[in-house]
């Protein structure tokens, strides 16, 4: 039997900034044990902080307190986004449900990430919302006099954030908001959405036909323990099954709200074991991965890469599908792993929304990150198998995971090279 390493995966980013955010609005001081502590969260509570809200953190970062302010912002604000669309989309609908003139901006690689469709939304609850031309993105400027509610629908085709952001605006409304997702992707997402607003006491409701209902009357103060994020836990749970190795993740059982972990299935089609327990999520891989399938990764889009990335080691090609919205993440994520996969000579095929990896022995290369956290952390996986594997950008995993390449190291030795320069 294999020893079994256990990987120490940080908290989910997706948790952490709804829960910034809900506690926010909430009436009375709520406490979030083990929040993720990365770029996208830190940029998610400064952006909170310039909005009024006091967050403080106990225990070194053990804890985050927040100290709700028991609704929306009331004096307008400048808010600097960084990286995060989580941010970018979250943060403009708590603002429209308040007063005041509110300015959102970010990095460059933000501004290239679109928002009209938020905007439009906002527009049609009769709040005013400009973006930029010609993306339609950041910089985005919300005039906020309160929302009333009413019936909605959102074209969420190109990231279910839009609906996040105003589904948990939606108990600061005067009236319930009635909102569906149209052509919804990242499903799972908005599962999370209305079990964290759940918990923090707000009454949303789904119907059969996709339409969610929101009540008005705000938030209360909750204590909540934060999962290891699921997408991060993907990289090491790649790495058991391509280096023949047993990984667990303690924290994330069945009972997870991150349809990431979802991603265990794609790997337990490609020969690996898994078992999803109580409270803890083990892979044990055989060191050769099983190819030949076509999957659909559209509700999970955020760990295709991590099989993208290792797909060339299996025996047979592998096809991933319904990704056409991993283009406007943090870099154009098919066109990214192509590019890199084709640097270590291997064939690739791909159209708008999939990309198909054929079987090869990778040569070595130099990754190139775009400034994108998950290709990083997707190669460095491949890295564990093929000699010679650099990143040129490291240091990029840190929006989402900053001590990635020590966690990934002290499991499996063999990653002190890709990340030499
Ligand atoms: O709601 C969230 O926390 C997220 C939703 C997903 O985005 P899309 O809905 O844009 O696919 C995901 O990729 C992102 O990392 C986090
Ligand atoms: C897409 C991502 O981030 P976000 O949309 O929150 O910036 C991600 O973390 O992969």
């Amino acid at each position: 039997m294999n020893p079994v390493l256990t990987a120490r995966i940080p908290g989910s980013k997706s948790i952490t900034n709804r829960a910034l955010l809900l506690a926010a609005a909430a009436d009375g001081v709520s406490l979030l044990r083990a929040p993720l502590v990365s770029d996208d969260t830190v940029a998610f509570r400064e952006a909170l902080a310039g909005l009024g809200v006091h967050i403080g953190a106990e225990d070194g970062d053990a804890a985050w307190k927040v100290a709700g302010t028991g609704g929306a912002p009331a004096a307008g604000g400048s808010v600097w986004c960084e990286d995060a669309g989580t941010a970018a989309r979250f943060l403009p609908p708590f603002a429209a449900a308040g007063r005041g003139t509110f300015t959102f901006d970010g990095t460059g690689q933000l501004r290239a990430r679109p928002l009209r469709p938020l905007a439009e939304a906002l527009g049609r609850l009769g709040a005013s919302a400009e973006v930029a031309e010609p993306v339609g993105g950041l910089p985005m400027t919300v005039r906020a006099a309160g929302l009333p509610g009413g019936d909605l629908a959102v074209d969420a085709s190109l990231s279910s954030q839009y609906l996040t952001g105003l589904l948990m605006a939606g108990p600061l409304m005067r009236e319930p908001l009635t909102v569906r997702g149209a052509g919804l992707v990242s499903r799972p997402y908005i599962d999370m959405t209305m079990a964290l607003m759940r918990r923090f006491g707000a009454y949303v409701d789904e119907f059969d036909d996709g339409v969610i209902q929101v009540l008005p009357g705000g938030y209360r103060a909750a204590q909540l323990d934060v999962e290891p994020d699921a997408s991060t836990a993907s990289y090491f749970f790649a790495a058991a099954a391509v280096t023949g190795t047993t990984v667990a993740v303690p924290g994330l059982g069945r009972s997870s709200v991150q349809g990431d972990l979802g991603f265990t299935e794609v790997l337990r089609r490609a020969g690996a074991r898994v078992e999803i327990g109580e409270d803890t999520t083990t892979v044990t891989g055989t060191g050769a991965l099983r190819g030949g399938f076509d999957v659909d990764m559209g509700d999970i889009s955020d760990t295709f890469m991590t099989l993208g990335a290792i797909a060339p080691l299996a025996d047979a090609p592998i096809t991933v599908r319904g990704i056409g919205h991993a283009r406007l993440k943090e870099s154009d994520r098919i066109a990214a792993v192509e590019e890199n996969l084709r640097a270590c000579g291997i064939r690739t095929e791909s159209g708008r929304d999939w990309i198909t990896v054929h079987p090869g022995t990778p040569a070595p290369a130099r990754i190139a990150c775009r400034r994108d956290h998950r290709i990083a952390m997707a190669f460095s996986v491949l890295g564990l198998r093929t000699a010679g594997i650099t990143l040129d950008d490291p240091a990029c995993v840190a929006k989402t995971f900053p001590g990635f390449h020590a966690e990934l190291g002290r499991l499996f030795p063999a990653h002190a090279s890709t990340v030499r320069h």
